[in-house]
């Protein structure tokens, strides 16, 4: 709902619909319901709209699209021009954002004062869809095109103050000052000036002129930074009838622009993103625990042993959280070179103005680099990242348990392996537990977080506490051999290979994926993180080409299909971007070139087993990419490993950049139609059969297809469950 009340001459409409004061449709009627009072009542001079509570309105409720009642009157465009229209002079006080709709009725509004602390954006097409209450018209009117095209096609959120320097925000108040009463005397201050040319609706685009060359500006960056994505295309062409258009035409683009983009598979992808990340906080361990009930222990110190790659990420990862940071090598060199890249890099944040001088002196502070076990017995939380051998995990499992205090949380960052062999080297598995970061951890957004079946209530509460005070998205997902992400991607870089082997080369594959969204493709992100870790894993398997007896078919192991196209590659020393060659050759920079050699390699190959080549479609090649890993996400939530399709699907948007546009394998299984997936899955199974186990169809999905058809998404536990209970 909405309030009003009256400060002697000044109205004063605030938003109560909390948390966020979306402008959900009953928010909607109060306010046109107040405009019209605060309009008729003589007494009333000016009127103030503001949010109640943590927040300005941070746009629509999202919660309403898709459903008839987002479209239900008044609208938010109605409220907008009812705050311009106007005759009192209509003032914004924005606290907390003022973000999509909320943005757009202060854009309504004839001045706008703002909490230095606040922020302003038109996030919008992050959702898949424009501003559709005038943004797309109103926004270029005060900031001009360009700054209105960065700010719509991107969708970013800016300072108050950044605002304020572009002509959006017409006076901003301090931090510690009091917005509403600010707001007051400002709009007192305003009452008999002309509104006029406050109006935006009459003013003209001050940049218009220039507009084919900011479109084709744009144009190009969005389509190499948003790949694929409809809406941040849509918006700028709608944005662009604000500088060519009327106002009233202008408008009518946005509606049209909007109608579209609603319509697609798009919007209701990113807002099931949208819910999605926000849900897997609200994480359930089946049996064990959930958020709503178990309780975190207070972690004030975290100790990272192993300072390689990972484990420096971790560490500042733990210190930007304000963590006391013990820093772990038992050999001493390595120990000094891990604090001089860590203390390095906290100078880096602070040189680029990502930290203050405050926080970068705090986070110095909390480093305490250590050479022995000894040093951290005293710590809240170990995570261990180290060497991903089993044999050596266990022994510094085993030699922590006996020093650590017996409240210390021992984690490890394995990638792959068993968190319950890990925990059974110590006296305390229900301590014990996985925390699997994604390099660069100080930079990437996942968390996978790991419970073994001893894992107690309090150890899953604390690491998935930790990982929402480290700003992660954090998921959390059973015990299995690569957990959720790993596990998936296993059969990805499988199938890859087999469709080098029978009818493309990399770059094509490659293409397809970029195609689709993907900011690289499999090849390329393989030379990116090193051909040598996928052989290292195959060597450890025993599978790898060197290592097969005399006579061993190159092509099989045991009766399952291989393709040692990757171990000829690495035993050819091309191990990627780091070396100038992998699948690709690199010429001094990070871009990816085909490279004849390689294609000799795999002409040879198939020449020695007398493969012909044959034509493969795109569509072929996504399917063969893309549906083993979405069969095997079905395998996993049916073993319980993942509690939910949207955990599958978070993981695979932040761990391994999945298009936001499609929402995440589980999601795009969705979009395509169950029956559909199945259909392909099972007509490979039928042709590979029992050599190729990842196209054995899942159970769920063919039971779920059998059963229910193509079931919404949000459907697909409850069903199952219920089959289970019945079972
Ligand atoms: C036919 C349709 C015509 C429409 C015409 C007008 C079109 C308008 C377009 C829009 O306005 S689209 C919305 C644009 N705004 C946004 O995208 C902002 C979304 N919110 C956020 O980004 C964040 O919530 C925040 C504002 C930055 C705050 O982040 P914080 O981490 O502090 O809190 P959260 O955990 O994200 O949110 C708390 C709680 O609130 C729910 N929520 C947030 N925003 C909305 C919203 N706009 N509508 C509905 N619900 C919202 C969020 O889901 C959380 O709920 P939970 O149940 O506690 O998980």
């Amino acid at each position: 709902m909405a309030l009003y009340s009256r400060e002697d001459d000044v109205a004063i409409i605030a938003v109560n619909n909390p948390p966020m004061n979306a402008l959900s449709h009953h928010v909607r009627k109060d306010l046109i319901k107040f405009l019209k009072v605060a309009e008729a009542d003589e007494n009333v001079t000016a009127i103030v709209l503001c949010g109640d509570g943590r927040t300005f309105p941070v746009g629509a409720d999202i919660k309403e699209f898709h459903k008839s009642v987002s479209a239900l009157g008044p609208t938010i465009i109605d409220i907008v021009h009812a705050l311009e229209k106007s005759s009192k002079p209509t003032v914004a006080a924005i606290h907390g954002s003022a973000l999509g709709g909320g943005l757009e009725l202060a854009l309504g509004c004839h001045y706008r004062i703002a909490m230095s602390t606040s922020k302003v954006g038109l996030p919008e097409v992050k959702l898949g869809i424009l501003p559709g209450a005038g943004g797309t018209q109103r926004l270029p009117r005060v900031i001009g095109l360009d700054n209105a095209m960065k700010w719509i096609a991107y969708g970013h959120h800016h300072p108050a103050g950044v605002g304020a320097s572009l002509g959006l925000i017409d006076r901003i108040v301090a931090k510690g000052g009091d917005i509403r009463r600010s707001a007051i005397l400002f709009a007192r201050s305003m009452v008999g000036k002309g509104l006029g040319q406050r109006r935006l609706s009459n003013v003209s685009v001050p940049d218009a002129s220039k507009v084919e060359e900011l479109m084709a500006k744009h144009l190009k960056e969005v389509g190499l930074r948003t790949r694929g994505a409809l809406a941040p295309v849509v918006c700028l062409q709608v944005i662009k009838s604000s500088a060519l258009l009327s106002y009233k035409d202008g408008l009518e683009s946005e509606r049209q622009g909007m109608m579209t983009l609603l319509a697609s598979s798009e919007s209701k992808a990113q807002i099931y993103s949208f819910f999605s990340e926000r849900q897997v906080s609200k994480w359930n361990a089946p049996g064990i625990a959930n958020h709503a009930t178990a309780k975190p222990m207070q972690v004030r110190s975290i100790a990272v042993v192993g300072l390689g790659t990972m484990g420096r990420g971790i560490a500042i990862s733990s210190l930007k959280a304000g963590k006391k940071t013990y820093v772990v090598e038992l050999n001493s060199k390595a120990l000094a070179a891990g604090v001089k890249y860590i203390r390095g890099y906290i100078e880096t944040m602070k040189k680029r103005a990502q930290i203050s001088e405050e926080q970068a002196a705090a986070m110095q502070s909390a480093i305490i680099p250590v050479s022995s076990y000894n040093g951290i017995a005293n710590v809240d939380l170990v995570i261990e990242a180290v060497f991903e051998n089993m044999k050596i995990k266990k022994e510094i499992f085993g030699k922590l348990d006996k020093v650590c205090k017996p409240s210390t949380i021992l984690a490890s960052n394995t990638s792959t392996l068993d968190i319950d062999e890990i925990a059974s080297a110590t006296k305390r598995p229900e301590k014990v537990a996985g925390m699997h970061f994604f390099a660069p951890a100080h930079i990437m957004l996942l968390l996978e977080n790991i419970y073994g079946r001893k894992s107690s209530a309090e150890t899953i509460a604390t690491i998935m506490d930790i990982g929402k005070q480290m700003k992660k998205i954090t998921v959390l997902v059973g015990n299995c051999v690569g957990f959720v992400g790993n596990r998936m991607y296993g059969y990805y870089t499988t199938e890859s290979v087999f469709i080098l082997e029978e009818a493309a080369y990399p770059e094509q594959v490659d293409k397809v994926l970029t195609d689709y969204g993907f900011a690289m493709g499999r090849f390329q992100v393989g030379d990116l993180s090193g051909n040598d870790i996928g052989y290292k894993i195959r060597t450890g398997l025993g599978i790898t080409h060197k290592q097969q007896p005399a006579g061993t078919p190159e092509r099989k192991r045991g009766v399952l299909r291989y393709c040692p196209l990757g171990d000829f590659l690495v035993e050819k020393g091309r191990l990627g971007l780091k070396v100038g060659k992998g699948w690709y050759k690199y010429e001094g920079s990070r871009t990816p070139i085909p490279d004849p050699e390689v294609r000799k390699i795999i002409d040879e190959y198939r020449t020695r087993h007398h493969i012909v080549p044959r034509d493969i479609s795109s569509e072929e090649v996504l399917q063969r990419m893309l549906y083993p890993l979405i069969n095997e996400g079905f395998k996993i939530l049916e073993e319980g490993i993942a509690a939910n399709p949207w955990d599958i699907d978070m993981i695979y948007q932040y761990g391994y950049a999945w298009p936001r546009h499609t929402g995440g394998p589980m999601y795009y299984a969705f979009t395509i139609g169950l029956p559909q997936v199945l259909k392909v899955i099972e007509e490979h199974w039928k042709a590979a059969g029992a050599s190729e186990p990842h196209w054995q169809p899942s159970t769920m999905l063919t039971w779920l297809v059998e059963n229910h058809g193509n079931p919404d998404i949000s459907q697909w536990m409850p069903l199952m469950q219920k089959h289970k209970s019945k079972t």
